[in-house]
């Protein structure tokens, strides 16, 4: 099934606002949505909100106002969660008590082919978080995310810490995940060369709401 254009198959935030407790509108009314398989690029000034965003449309947060919906229903409150995200520090999203085999197995188990686009050698994962760099932690917390289950990745700022290639080589196995899975993908970034690379679309934040 083609679920393209026109389609009612998507993700979407519509009139989303948030503000922590009784504090200031970080921001309202933002409408955003994503298709399967389609790669949009966020952008924009420093602190308007996009990563608050992004944790309220992967469900760690609660829209003040508004809703999330995939496919016109809302996110089911248990369960795995379709929208995985995936951000900046990956050594701030693993337990680092836990070796990483444990980390992956409380979700799904990758099969061999994700492990090896994402040349993550299987000897790590007897290890310890610490014991492996930025960019290989990085590397296990995608193939994390991108479970079967998964129908959206967020990736927030995923690759600005790594180098040119490992970044390349990355962003090649998400855009090759999320055809052949037809995985809609929003990627937050401030740098708009990459994002004009993999993106279908780009929206500015600062025009929306
Ligand atoms: N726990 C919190 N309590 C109160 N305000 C917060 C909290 N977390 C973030 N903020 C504020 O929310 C606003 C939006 O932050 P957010 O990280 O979403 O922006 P951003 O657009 O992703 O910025 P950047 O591009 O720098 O990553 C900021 O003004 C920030 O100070």
């Amino acid at each position: 099934m083609h679920r393209g254009v026109g389609s009612s198959y998507k993700l979407e935030a519509n009139d989303v606002g948030f503000r922590y407790g009784k504090g200031p509108w970080i921001f309202r009314n933002v409408d955003i949505n994503v298709r399967p398989g389609e790669v949009v690029g966020l952008f924009g000034p420093s602190g308007l909100g996009k990563t608050t965003l992004a944790r309220i449309i992967a469900g760690y947060e609660k829209p003040t106002d508004g809703s999330i919906k995939i496919d016109n229903k809302p996110i089911p409150l248990r369960g795995y969660h379709p929208v995985q995200l995936v951000w900046q520090n990956p050594e701030k999203a693993v337990n680092p008590r836990w070796r990483l085999e444990k980390t992956l197995r409380e979700g799904w188990w990758p099969d061999d082919h994700i492990l090896a686009d994402l040349k993550i050698d299987k000897s790590w994962l007897k290890r310890w978080p610490n014991e492996l760099s930025g960019g290989e932690l990085q590397r296990f917390c995608l193939a994390r995310a991108l479970g079967p289950d998964t129908r959206y990745l967020i990736a927030d700022e995923m690759t600005t810490m790594l180098d040119a290639v490992t970044q390349a080589q990355i962003w090649d196995v998400i855009l090759k995940t999320s055809e052949e899975r037809q995985i809609g993908v929003l990627a937050i970034s401030h740098d708009l060369p990459l994002l004009k690379r993999i993106s279908n679309r780009m929206i500015d934040f600062s025009e929306l709401g």
